[in-house]
This record gives structure tokens, C-alpha cells and sequence, in this order.
């Protein structure tokens, strides 16, 4: 197997006395496509604060294409992971094509001017996400879904092997969930995305790391990772988890609506 392009070895975080992160461990290969899973407050984006260096954290390695991440600058850190946070940065008063163009920002001097280069790259960019119509729109005046497709057309041209998604299709309706993780697939980087649904998370993702309590409880295949005992334990739901109709090879989990799961065990739904 080829060397990972990120190494975590035993990670933790606290704040003060309390434990966010405990002791987190895993690898992520090139090109693999890695869910990142676990209830509200399992510590999720604290995690990929931690990667991107905006958290301070204990770690016996941290390590990137086998270089220490502590070694680098903020802008070598931005060469090599493009971050997409939840919650979007205004950017008042700014052009869609202004706020993909800050993708340059990381391969640049302040004093370089934009080359021809450059503005193809921008335009390639926004016309790969679907956003080159509304190059001259205001970018707050976009939906949830444009302002995300925007978001990765600017990490598509800070051009770096990996990419960092917090939750990239919360406010997303399910047609745009679907196409944008088939967008962000189609680039084929390296990826990290935090995903709420694990039916999208099964279907898109090579691999599962599942948090619980900032603990990594469960990594591997969508298959290992999902099961039925597992999604009751972690996400005190009841599910059945089976084949997807369409992919054998893939699952599909079906929630029981009851009224009150956490005391329901699966075994106990009516199939
Ligand atoms: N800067 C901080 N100061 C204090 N507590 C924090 C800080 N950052 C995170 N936490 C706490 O750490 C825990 C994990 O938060 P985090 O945002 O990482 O969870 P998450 O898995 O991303 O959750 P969600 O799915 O709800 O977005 C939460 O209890 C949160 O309140």
C-alpha cells in the first residue's frame, strides 16, 4: 500500500479539564474519499480544527506526505488542504468570481497580479461547479446550495491534494446533496467530509471513521462500520441495515420512526 498522504497518531484535544478529543488514531491514503461520522458534539469539527492547525493539540504524530503539519507555515498548510468550513465567511460586498479568485491567495505573493493564467484557472473552476453564470452575482445574495458549489470552486483553484469538508451538504436539498458529492468525487482528491447521512456517507465514501464522545469508536468500509448494533449504540437509533436495491455491494439503512427508539432495539422492528 502507498504511504498515507495524512498520518494521526493518538490525538488528543482538551479544553481546560474537559476531554474533546481522546487518543485518535487513523490514516487517510491518497485519493481516498473518507467520511467523517458520529452524533452532535462527538467532536467532528473539533477534529478537522485540529487537522488544519486552527486548534492547538496533543499528538505523538501529525503527519502530512510524511512531513510533520507543526513544520509547516499557514500558507504550506494552505498549499496542501483546502478547508470548507459550515459556516460560510460573508464575504460582503464580493463577486462570486472575487471569492473563487481568494483560492489563489495561498500560491501568491501580495504583490503578484492575477495572470491569464490565473483567471482561467478561476473560470475552469466555476464552470467544473456549475457557478459560471453567476460569476458577476453578488455572493450573499446566493442560495445555500450556489454559495456551496462557490466554496468548492475556490478550493478547486487553491489547487491543493486535499480537501477538508465540514458537513458540505447541510442546507442542502437531496438532489444538491447527491450532485455535489458526486462533483467533489469526480475531483478526485483526497477527502475528508464530515456527513450527517449515513445513507449519503455509505454511498459516497470509501471509508468511515465514526466519533463518539471524541472517541474514534469504529473505521473501515461503509459496510464494517454501519451496522445495525452500532447505529443504535452511537446514534441511539433504531435501523435496519441492509442492501442497497440498486448495488449489492452497497447498504442502505432504514430508520424506524418510533416514538420512543432509544429504548427499541433493532431486532425488535417489525420487517
Ligand atoms: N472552542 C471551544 N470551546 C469550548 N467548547 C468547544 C470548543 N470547540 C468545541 N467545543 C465543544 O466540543 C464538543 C465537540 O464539538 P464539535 O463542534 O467538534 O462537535 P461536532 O461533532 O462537529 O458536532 P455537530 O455535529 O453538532 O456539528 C462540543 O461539546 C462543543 O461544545
Amino acid at each position: 500500500m502507498a504511504s498515507p498522504l495524512l498520518s494521526v497518531k493518538n490525538l488528543s484535544w482538551r479544553i481546560q479539564t474537559r476531554s474533546i478529543l481522546d487518543d485518535i488514531s487513523f490514516d487517510i491514503q491518497p485519493h481516498q474519499f473518507v467520511g467523517l461520522l458520529g452524533p452532535n458534539g462527538a467532536g467532528k469539527s473539533s477534529l478537522m480544527r485540529c487537522l488544519f492547525g486552527l486548534y492547538e493539540c496533543d499528538y505523538s504524530a501529525l503527519l502530512f506526505e510524511n512531513q510533520s503539519l507543526s513544520s509547516l507555515s499557514v500558507k504550506q498548510r494552505a498549499q496542501r488542504m483546502a478547508v470548507i468550513h459550515q459556516e460560510h465567511t460573508p464575504h460582503m460586498g464580493m463577486l462570486v468570481k472575487q471569492v473563487v479568485a481568494l483560492g489563489l491567495m495561498p500560491n501568491k505573493s501580495w504583490l503578484d497580479w492575477p495572470s491569464p493564467s490565473d483567471k482561467r484557472k478561476v473560470d475552469n473552476a466555476m464552470e467544473i461547479m456549475d457557478v459560471l453564470p453567476l460569476a458577476k452575482q453578488e455572493y450573499v445574495s446566493l442560495s445555500g446550495g450556489e454559495k456551496q458549489r462557490v466554496m468548492l470552486a475556490q478550493a478547486l483553484v487553491q489547487d491543493t491534494p486535499f480537501l477538508i469538508l465540514d458537513e458540505p451538504t447541510n442546507h442542502l436539498d437531496v438532489h444538491y446533496q447527491i450532485d455535489l458529492l458526486h462533483r467533489v468525487k469526480r475531483l478526485n482528491k483526497t477527502v475528508l467530509a464530515s456527513i450527517h447521512d449515513l445513507n449519503l456517507a455509505a454511498a459516497f465514501c470509501d471509508e468511515l471513521l465514526l466519533l463518539d464522545h471524541g472517541q474514534l469508536v469504529a473505521k473501515g468500509t461503509p459496510k464494517e462500520v454501519l451496522t445495525e448494533d452500532r447505529i443504535s449504540q452511537v446514534f441511539q437509533a433504531c435501523a435496519i441495515v441492509d442492501s442497497y436495491p440498486l448495488d449489492e455491494n452497497q447498504i442502505r439503512i432504514t430508520y424506524a420512526f418510533h416514538e420512543s427508539p432509544r429504548n427499541l432495539k433493532h431486532h425488535e422492528i417489525k420487517r
